[in-house]
């Protein structure tokens, strides 16, 4: 962690954000933004102060918890935040606190580390780990640690054989602790109006630090996180942020020239985006979702993209007469399904606490009835891409599984294959699995449905 902004607010507003973020009611980031707009004294380095020292808290909080003992503060949790998870000082801290403060934190540094159960040591819910360490024993490991390249990381290589020995627990640690870090960002260069090389050269002048995806072939890591809604490459179309899996969700799909596309669950079009530039802006690409606050933040970016394929439309849902009107007529399908977004704790890390197993239950039965529906748009020898960013079985293998028996006209095609044939060397199987300890983005699933011709 770098200096604490000078004023000693920070520590006052971060405990009052983590407070409210506690209370699981909204979205941690809805949090954030509400109480920023009504604390506009804070700048830019109080804000990103005060938005890791409360995400600190989230991602780590049974540790904290356990930490602290049974009876604390959100303060506290937050002080406890700052020294035990973002590295700093008790003299760091000291201006900032009162003298029973200062007291606490001195007992407190002194405690002796607690025994942690395995779910604490991942700061999962008890629900959560359970179900994941089930998902994770070696023998189901196997497909997907068989598949995977060598791995850079920092500190040394990691081999096949090194994951492959690993404990369902080591397995989960190892996931869990990449789920608690910060996301990297990750930029996609839009293809209708630069290349890749292009957008490099002009984030090199800026004084940005980027390179290449390891896999999108569109895709650039940056290093740091500046701020890009006013740089001239932003403005013009020519980048969009968007994580590397969520791209190569769109390569998946690859919907050419001249084709009949549906984005299903479009939201605010991230991968409408790319799939619309993938069609090089022609053919018919129909952008539906049942939530038009979501379509309409797609309005922005389609007219910063420079597409004039995309068709947003707000539908009732997935039943909607517009869907039954376009049955047997898509080349291609993609679901992007509603989800419990257990693949994006490094960027939404309430989602493990705000979860349960009753609100993935439902989740379930939404996502097989939508998965139906979008089927029946496919034509013979079309493709459906039924996708989550949750790494829980039910809401992906057993939906697409289940969605296989009852559509004997539809088979599975190998995402290893697909992704082959574009010169993306990722192969996960026959179904795309991304994970942060293995592939650097977010976790993703997902499975390519063909219909018979
Ligand atoms: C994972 S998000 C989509 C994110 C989006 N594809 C993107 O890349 O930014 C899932 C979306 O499904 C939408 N949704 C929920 N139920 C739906 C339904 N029955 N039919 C279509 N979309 C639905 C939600 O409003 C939400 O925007």
């Amino acid at each position: 962690m770098s200096r604490l902004p000078k004023t000693a607010t920070v520590i006052d507003a971060a405990a009052d954000v983590v407070a409210t973020m506690l209370d699981f009611t909204q979205p941690a980031d809805a949090v954030l933004s509400n109480y920023f707009r009504n604390n506009r004294e804070l700048g830019p380095h109080e804000r990103g102060f005060v938005a890791d020292t409360a995400y600190a808290v989230l991602r780590r909080k049974r540790f904290l918890e356990r930490l602290c003992g049974e009876k604390y503060t959100p303060r506290q949790l937050v002080l406890a935040a700052l020294m035990r998870v973002q590295g700093m000082s008790q003299r760091q801290l000291s201006e900032t606190l009162s003298a029973a403060e200062g007291k606490w934190l001195t007992e407190f540094k002194a405690r002796p580390e607690p025994e942690l159960t395995p779910a604490e040591q991942c700061d999962l819910p008890d629900w959560l780990y359970e179900k994941l360490a089930a998902q994770y024993s070696s023998a189901q490991r196997a497909e997907a640690d068989g598949h995977l390249p060598l791995l850079e990381r920092e500190g040394g290589r990691e081999s096949v054989e090194d994951f492959e020995s690993l404990s369902s627990h080591e397995w989960l640690l190892k996931l869990s602790r990449s789920l608690n870090q910060p996301a990297p960002l990750d930029l996609r260069v839009n293809s209708l109006k630069a290349t890749r090389d292009e957008v490099l050269e002009l984030l090199g002048k800026y004084r940005i630090t980027a390179e290449p995806c390891r896999y999108a072939p569109f895709g650039i890591r940056l290093k740091e996180k500046p701020a890009l809604s006013r740089e001239t490459l932003f403005i013009e179309g020519k980048i969009e942020v968007q994580d590397e899996g969520s791209q190569l969700l769109g390569h998946l799909l690859q919907p050419k020239r001249g084709e009949m596309v549906a984005d299903f669950c479009a939201g605010a079009g991230g991968k409408t985006l790319l799939l619309g530039a993938l069609m090089r802006s022609t053919g018919r690409l129909y952008a539906f979702d049942v939530s038009d606050k979501r379509l309409a933040k797609l309005k922005p970016r389609l007219a910063r993209s420079g597409l004039s394929n995309v068709h947003p439309a707000a539908i009732a849902s997935e039943n909607d007469i517009r869907i039954k009107r376009l049955a047997g007529k898509m080349d291609r399908v993609l679901v992007d399904a509603p989800c419990s977004g257990l693949g994006t704790l490094r960027r939404n890390p309430d989602l493990k606490w705000r979860q349960t197993p009753q609100s993935v239950e439902e989740l379930t039965r939404k996502q097989a009835a939508i998965l139906a529906a979008a089927a029946r748009l496919v034509k013979p020898g079309g493709r459906v891409v039924y996708a989550t960013c949750s790494l829980l079985h039910e809401e992906n293998e057993d939906i697409v599984g289940a969605f296989l028996v009852a559509h004997e006209e539809f088979h599975r095609l190998s995402c290893g294959d697909l992704l082959r044939q574009q010169s993306i060397a990722l192969d996960t199987g026959d179904d795309l699995r991304l994970f942060p300890h293995l592939h650097g983005t977010d976790g993703f699933y997902a499975a390519v449905l063909e219909r018979k011709k």
